[in-house]
């Protein structure tokens, strides 16, 4: 857009990856568009750097707005640059992560429309979608038994609550199955996830969540359920389907993101959003490749995301 910088000189902390209809969030002021390339290329859409007026102090607090299926949805889950879009966040200074998924409900309960916060992923994805920032000559494990991060749980699930009542019903906890796609699945398949105590399905979970851990960012996704996916007797899942409920619920989606932001704008909140509990993390999970086998290719990509840990 004319007249927007594209450069932003301050630590941007705080970043919302819209998904499936929500390409955009409007109603905020747009401080920078910037299109940075990483060492694994470049990041999904431009990133959007906007600013959130916090209710407690009046500050302006800057948040990158990364669309990941592009600008026009033109990236299938498989296309989609994860890792490009969690390095360039990270190296904004982004250390917690609100992510946004449209998904199929697994269960009669979870209703199209309805919000989850999940907090458990099985994974589904083939293997055919880049990972890891650890290879090619640096090694690296990080823990992922809980794969959300569970304090920003706890301040979106409160601010979801706040909205109940006004058209948003949320539930707490739930346990996302990540598919490959991009066709969905089979009755037997949407069966056995049933049966594994699958709560939701979608495409976008993983890697994201993964690299996210891997970049010592704090992610929580925010699921918006659009179907019953296969298993349920109403119509099969279908992308007006999708596309019809979250146009529909849009004005939710976005007051549920906005909410979010207040409330991590708040001071109290400062350590998590720094993600200070993940601090270092990757430095100690790196240190297992020993620096004379390490590749200097792979070293210096990493050191492109962590400047200063394997020196
Ligand atoms: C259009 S239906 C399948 C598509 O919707 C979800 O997208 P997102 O998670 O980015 O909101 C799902 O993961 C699939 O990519
Ligand atoms: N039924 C479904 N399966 C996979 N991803 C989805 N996203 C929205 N609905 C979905």
């Amino acid at each position: 857009m004319a007249g927007v910088p594209n450069t932003y000189a301050d630590p941007v902390h705080i970043a919302v990856i819209g998904g499936t209809g929500l390409q955009t969030l409007p109603n905020f002021t747009l401080a920078a568009t910037l299109t940075p390339t990483t060492p694994w290329g470049p990041p999904s859409s431009p990133i959007s750097i906007l600013q959130h007026p916090s209710p407690s102090t009046g500050k302006l607090i800057p948040i990158a707005f990364v669309s990941r299926h592009g600008l026009h949805h033109e990236l299938a889950p498989h296309e989609v640059a994860n890792r490009a879009n969690i390095a360039a966040l990270r190296s904004l200074g982004v250390r917690t992560i609100i992510a946004f998924s449209a998904v199929g409900s697994l269960q009669e309960e979870i209703r199209p429309r309805d919000f989850v916060v999940p907090d458990q992923i099985i994974d589904r994805t083939k293997g055919i979608r880049p990972f890891t920032f650890f290879e090619g000559g640096m090694v690296g494990h990080v823990g992922f038994g809980d794969p959300f991060d569970e304090g920003l749980a706890k301040i979106v699930r409160q601010c979801g609550h706040s909205l109940e009542g006004e058209g948003v019903r949320l539930h707490d906890r739930g346990v996302v199955i990540c598919m490959e796609g991009p066709q969905f699945s089979t009755r037997a398949e949407s069966n056995l996830y049933r049966s594994w105590g699958g709560s939701v399905i979608n495409m976008s979970a993983l890697p994201e969540a993964k690299l996210a851990r891997e970049a010592e960012i704090a992610y929580q996704m925010i699921c918006m359920a659009t179907d019953y996916d296969c298993w349920h007797d109403s119509e099969d899942v279908n992308v007006e389907m999708v596309m019809g409920h979250m146009k529909a619920n849009s004005e939710n989606a976005r007051r549920f993101v906005g909410a979010v932001l207040d409330e991590l704008s708040k001071e109290e909140h400062a350590g998590q959003v720094l993600a200070k509990h993940l601090d270092g993390q990757s430095k100690f999970a790196g240190s297992i490749t020993h620096k004379e086998g390490r590749s200097e290719e792979a070293v210096k990509k990493l050191s492109w995301l962590f400047p200063g840990y394997y020196d």
